[in-house]
């Protein structure tokens, strides 16, 4: 594929970027199950990151599910496809000198390996946002628990699709002891530990 393509040396990497933002760049990786708090987690420390004039995005499945991948579904190849998509994405983002959040399920370790694989080491931050099912299925905030439960939905992670816990995450946050502003505390103390911010 593509014998034609020439790859440009771009006069600009990611080190200038860096040094004009005055903080390192790469990706924090939120996984859980739906309703574990993804999200909210990562809008938040997004927040605390814009409060520090820090430059950081947030990529959800509000703006990439309903955009770039919205030819994709919830099957197992569709699944991997959209982390694989995300991936890249965020890769690039990092290249431009971002602080890159991402929020999705990506319920198999082996799409998240590929896509901590295409980052230089300790550019990847794996955040395992570790709440029960129990917990997220009485949190239901969009009602699908209950829509997988009665069979409305197939394939429901967690329900009836599996989920694969982080083998050795970077982080775990417990969203279910813990509130918001703590998880989302626990992120940036650990971003500033590793000298990123
Ligand atoms: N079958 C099935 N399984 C899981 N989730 C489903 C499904 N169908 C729709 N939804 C809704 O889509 C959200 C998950 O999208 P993701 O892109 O994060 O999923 S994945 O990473 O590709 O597995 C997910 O939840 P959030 O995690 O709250 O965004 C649901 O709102
Ligand atoms: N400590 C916590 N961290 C994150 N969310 C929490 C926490 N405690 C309660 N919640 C609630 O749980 C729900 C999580 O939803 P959401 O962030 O959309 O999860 P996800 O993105 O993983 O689907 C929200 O309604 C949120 O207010």
């Amino acid at each position: 594929m593509g014998s034609n393509l020439t790859w440009h040396d771009a006069s600009l990497q990611v080190d200038h970027y860096r040094k004009r933002n005055g903080h390192h760049s790469g990706v924090i990786w939120f996984t859980g199950l739906s309703g574990s708090g993804k999200s909210s987690v990562a809008n938040r420390v997004n927040e605390k990151l814009y409060e520090k004039h820090l430059q950081s995005y947030l990529l959800d499945g509000d703006n990439v599910r309903h955009g770039l991948n919205q030819d994709l579904g919830f099957a197992t190849q569709d699944r991997e496809e959209n982390i694989r998509r995300i991936g890249e994405v965020a890769k690039l983002f990092t290249d431009s000198g971002t602080i890159v959040l991402t929020a999705f399920i990506s319920p198999y370790q082996e799409d998240r390996d590929r896509v901590r694989n295409l980052l230089p080491e300790g550019d990847f931050i794996e955040v395992f946002i570790d709440c029960p099912l129990a917990e997220c299925e009485k949190r239901d905030p969009k009602g699908l628990y209950e829509k997988a439960r009665s069979g409305e939905i197939k394939g429901f992670t967690g329900i009836d699709a599996p989920y694969e816990a982080p083998t050795s995450p970077e982080l775990v946050l417990h969203t279910h002891e813990r509130d918001i502003e703590t998880c989302a505390n626990q992120v940036i103390d650990y971003l500033e530990e590793k000298g990123w911010v």
